[in-house]
């Protein structure tokens, strides 16, 4: 168990990337990203694997630089892409968690943990009195002279984030800090880390690709795709209010109908379905995508061939029990399903109507003319 009860609040420093990109050769893997922490705040950055978290988290670190953009610490101006500016990792007052501990076998755990002091060059009795309150504060207060080859590995990784903090840096990095451990662990571990943070008011930035690990975690979850951020914000924000039809797919918020409009109807698949959205919803677009999450759709019962606007027919693929119901998983289209949940156990193959209840339903324009994302409520 961590605890920081008796701990002194502090502050991180605030982080402002503006127009960072990253280029290798002729491959861009980050484009222009402007990105703003708080002072305290715990940003997630959260995407497909490839679509650039690492490199942001480097660049952060210092571990690589912009090919264009800066970036700012606090005060201090790390690296600067037209100037040249660039602060090396050691002098930027960092804490970093890495997903393989990188702890140091050798050395006991307390030597581990003191390590960031010893280069601070703070003297014996200081850093003794430091490294005991940061093991205490991840519980770890009995093991400080084990090895760390002799703890499990979510005590291992408990002893770097004592490393990580014990310095007290203006920002601390975690890279998939979780990932080695299984389930149980790692949702445990992630709320005594939130915790943790908050306590000590520490800036973070926390790259994962587990949506739920980054929903605990993060004041602001950022999306990434293809090296871009494609919405930032509270977890609630992106769950109620995704802004694009691609951070509704990443985060498997419901159901995505690229649809054409036609004399007031939308008109699915080539005509598969057409339904009758209510007057507003499509704000007299061509085409767009509709977005339908999981509380807009209910099943309704076998579809009996009659066309309904209000509810669309999906295909069931397979019903699965899971304990308290069942996931269904219902195809719409070739490239169109969902997994829903069912009290019941719905048969394969069976077609099944879903009802929609509009006013959760989603627009997002394709026109150009029409490029807000418009909701029914
Ligand atoms: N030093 C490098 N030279 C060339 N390409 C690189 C380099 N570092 C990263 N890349 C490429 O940049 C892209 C993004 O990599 P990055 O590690 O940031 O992704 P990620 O989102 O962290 O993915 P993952 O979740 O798999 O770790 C990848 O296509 C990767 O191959």
């Amino acid at each position: 168990m961590i605890s920081a009860e008796n701990s002194t609040r502090q502050a991180g420093s605030p982080v402002v990337v503006t127009g960072a990109s990253q280029r290798f050769g002729r491959n861009t893997v980050l484009e222009a990203i402007d990105l703003a922490v708080a002072p305290g705040e715990v940003v997630a950055l959260l995407g497909p694997s490839g679509c650039g978290k690492t490199t942001l988290l480097r660049l952060l670190a210092g571990l690589s630089r912009p090919t264009t953009g800066s970036i700012h610490i606090g005060d201090q101006l790390v690296a600067d892409a037209s100037s040249g500016a660039f602060v090396p990792p050691e002098r930027r007052s960092i804490g970093m968690v890495f997903q393989d501990y990188a702890l140091w076998p050798h050395m006991t755990v307390a030597q581990n943990v003191g390590f960031p002091l010893e280069m601070q060059n703070i003297g014996r009795a200081e850093r003794d009195t430091r490294i005991a309150g940061a093991l205490e504060m991840v519980g770890l207060g009995h093991v400080a002279d084990r090895q760390p080859g002799t703890l499990s590995g979510g005590q291992q990784q408990r002893v770097a984030l004592a490393r990580a903090i014990v310095s007290r840096p203006r920002l601390v990095l975690f890279d998939e800090p979780l990932s080695n451990l299984d389930r149980e662990l790692r949702e445990s571990l992630v709320v005594d880390i939130a915790a943790l943070l908050r306590k000590l008011g520490m800036t973070a930035v926390y790259v994962t690709h587990d949506h739920g690990e980054a929903f605990a975690i993060a004041d602001r979850v950022a999306i990434l795709h293809s090296g871009n951020i494609l919405q930032i914000d509270a977890p609630e924000q992106l769950v109620g209010r995704p802004t694009s039809p691609q951070v509704v797919d990443f985060l498997k918020l419901g159901l995505v109908l690229p649809a054409e409009v036609n004399n007031g109807e939308l008109v699915i698949g080539g005509g598969a379905h057409r339904l009758s959205p209510p007057a507003g919803l499509v704000n007299g677009s061509r085409s767009g995508d509709l977005f339908l999450p999981r509380s807009a759709l209910m099943a309704s019962g076998v579809n009996n061939g009659a066309r309904n606007g209000n509810a669309i027919s999906g295909t069931v693929v397979h019903s699965m029990f899971r304990g308290d119901g069942y996931a269904v998983q219902m195809r719409f289209d070739q490239n169109i399903a969902i997994e829903m949940f069912s009290a019941t156990r719905l048969g394969d193959g069976t077609v099944h109507d879903l009802d929609i209840s509009w006013d959760r339903a989603f627009w997002y324009p394709h026109d150009t003319s029409h490029t807000e994302r418009t909701h029914n409520a």
